[in-house]
């Protein structure tokens, strides 16, 4: 669609909220239904003792429900006029001791200790935040969060799906994922272009494995995910990325240079012999799961592969 149709659109539904022009590149859509927001805050489990960290609290809406149900709320807003709004909103109310407002970027602050995360997100930041809470510690109980339908179907989706991708296996390496509840565009004010589905993220303990591997190799795999892995690991430019790695790697490990010890073409005779070797060659990367791809990922370390 071209941009000024988009903008147009916009301008259209541009809303001014208790007083504040929301804007469009902060992902300011208002949840405007009070049963989804009590119903998010049920879904979020929450103990009287719990600490909890709501991303874009925006005009509070759910902030105070979620003050109710915990010991603490630690709201991180990256708009001050929002922030303000929010201060004023609760100054009055006995809930306002248990309130932390941050006001910053949620990517570039040091995320506090909590218990439970819950956010309504605007859906450009989607991706980085994931994986900014997955690499959190200490770990978590849960966090239930808003995307954009699509995005959610994919953090959801299982093997063999159509939309099952590399973010599905790598939120899935980290933490239960399970979808909650599907939330039309009309939920907000003014209405995103898209549906929304609330999710659960539960962290798990990591595997015992290099997450430098693990990317580079479903980087690989899943850019090609319709095809077999044997003929993925036998494409020219992988061939010769692992071929390349074995080298430096026979190198830096051998006091006398490989170059020296061992052709190039013995290096290319070991990687297709360990390749002949590898199981699950004629199957597909998208109808993988983690367990399967781990298992994969250690049968090449067992040979000295290195995908990066
Ligand atoms: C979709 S609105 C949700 C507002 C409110 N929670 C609600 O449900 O009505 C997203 C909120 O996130 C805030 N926001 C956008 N980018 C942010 C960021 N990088 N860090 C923190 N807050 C952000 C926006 O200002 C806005 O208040």
């Amino acid at each position: 669609m071209p941009k000024e149709r988009g903008a147009k659109k916009w301008r259209v539904h541009n809303q001014i909220c208790q007083g504040i022009e929301l804007r469009k590149s902060a992902g300011q859509h208002i949840l405007k239904n009070p049963l989804l927001v009590n119903s998010i805050v049920e879904k979020s489990c929450l103990l009287p003792t719990d600490i909890v960290l709501e991303v874009g609290p925006g005009t509070g809406n759910m902030t105070v429900k979620l003050l109710e149900k915990c010991k603490r709320v630690i709201a991180v807003e990256l708009d001050h006029r929002l922030a303000n709004e929010l201060r004023k909103r609760v100054q009055d109310s006995p809930l306002s001791s248990k309130l932390q407002i941050i006001q910053g970027n949620v990517l570039k602050v040091d995320l506090p200790y909590f218990d439970v995360c819950v956010a309504n997100l605007p859906y450009q930041i989607s991706s980085p935040f994931v994986f900014k809470l997955l690499a959190h510690r200490p770990v978590f109980r849960s966090a239930v969060l808003m995307f954009q339908r699509e995005f959610a179907q994919r953090l959801v989706a299982n093997p063999g799906d159509k939309v099952y991708c590399r973010l599905s296996a790598n939120v899935q390496l980290l933490a239960r994922v399970q979808h909650l509840i599907k939330v039309s565009r009309n939920s907000f004010k003014p209405p995103p272009r898209v549906d929304s589905s609330v999710v659960r993220i539960e962290p798990r303990e990591a595997p015992d494995i290099d997450l430098v591997q693990w990317d580079a190799m479903l980087r690989i795999v899943f850019l090609r995910k319709n095809k077999t892995l044997g003929s993925i690991f036998k494409t020219k430019p992988v061939l010769e990325a692992l071929e390349k790695n074995l080298l430096l790697r026979n190198s830096l490990k051998d006091t006398v240079s490989t170059l020296e010890k061992h052709s190039s073409s013995e290096i290319k005779a070991k990687v297709l012999a360990v390749l002949s070797g590898i199981s699950k060659l004629e199957t597909r990367p998208r109808s993988l799961g983690v367990q399967e791809f781990i298992a994969l990922l250690r049968e090449f370390s067992k040979h000295d592969f290195h995908f990066s």
